[in-house]
């Protein structure tokens, strides 16, 4: 494919089909080098489909992909990609302690395996960046939701990486694991890191996000300004939700309340 040099991620016409049900339906995507994108939509509407196979986690049935301009099939540069997937309450096998789980995220960036000091600082510095040094020997079992969140997000840190792929980051997160998140995120965000978000909705993150795409159905619905609140979306508007109203407490919500703290604003699109 046609090479782009500030392009980090790139899908073009993607089809993708999960139990031979179509579910990406012939996507674009793209993410510039420092650019914050927000990947909306409905439940059921193609967005972890659209993350996973960006990282080849999903096979395409059509179109292409490509990661920093290598078609995916020829990518081995894992160590400029951090990923954090969506989370899930299941967890199988022996657990894995705090640690274990940041250190396997360093491990693209360590030579045949062998973890160096600079190594093993990376992930002392990824855990201290979302607030969980203090229980990096503890086993993921011991850990919230929002806490096993934020080991998550440090293990795709340790990586230092170039793009940062986030599936849900605020998804199932107390206030007080969102703040941090958002903080960490904006850090990462300062040091020049890409990143591609899936997002049910924009919330404490809006500031941060450049563009957004809303899928649809498998489809690319729009792509560019992140829509508003839905008290500032028309009814006809297609960024509101499938349904053409707004979720319950989205109404009075208003994007430039005054009232200092910046409000934990819910978005148009669930
Ligand atoms: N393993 C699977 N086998 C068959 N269908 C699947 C599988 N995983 C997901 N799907 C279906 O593919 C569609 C898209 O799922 P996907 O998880 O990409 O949506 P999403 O937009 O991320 O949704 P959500 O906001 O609920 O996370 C859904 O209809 C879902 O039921």
């Amino acid at each position: 494919m046609e090479r782009q040099d500030d392009t980090v991620v790139s899908l073009r016409g993607v089809r993708a089909e999960l139990g031979s049900r179509p579910v990406l339906r012939g996507i674009d995507l793209a993410v510039r080098r420092g650019e914050v994108v927000a990947l909306l939509g409905a439940n059921g509407s193609g967005k972890s489909t659209a993350v996973r196979s960006a990282i080849g986690q999903v096979p395409v049935t059509a179109g292409e992909v490509a990661l920093f301009g290598t078609p995916l099939g020829r990518f081995r540069d894992w160590a400029r990609v951090g990923y954090v997937p969506q989370r899930t309450t299941t967890e199988g096998g022996v657990p894995a302690t705090v640690t274990e789980i940041v250190s396997a995220g360093r491990l693209a960036r360590t030579r045949f395996g062998l973890f160096r000091g600079a190594d093993r600082a990376a992930v002392r510095e990824a855990l201290e960046r979302v607030g969980m040094a203090d229980r990096a020997k503890d086993p993921v079992t011991a850990l919230s939701g929002g806490q096993h969140q934020r080991v998550l997000i440090a293990r795709a840190l340790a990586v230092e990486p170039e793009l940062l792929i986030m599936d849900e980051p605020m998804a199932g997160v107390d206030l007080a694991s969102q703040e941090v998140l958002a903080h960490t995120l904006r850090e990462e965000v300062g040091r020049g890191t890409a990143v591609l978000l899936v997002l049910h909705e924009l919330g404490p993150l809006e500031p941060l996000i450049d563009r957004a795409v809303v899928l649809r159905d498998g489809c690319v619905l729009h792509d560019g300004p992140p829509p508003r609140a839905s008290a500032d979306i028309p009814p006809s508007s297609p960024l509101r939700s499938s349904r053409g109203y707004p979720q319950p407490g989205h109404d009075h919500v208003h994007p430039h309340d005054a009232s200092g703290a910046a409000p934990i604003r819910t978005g148009p699109l669930s």
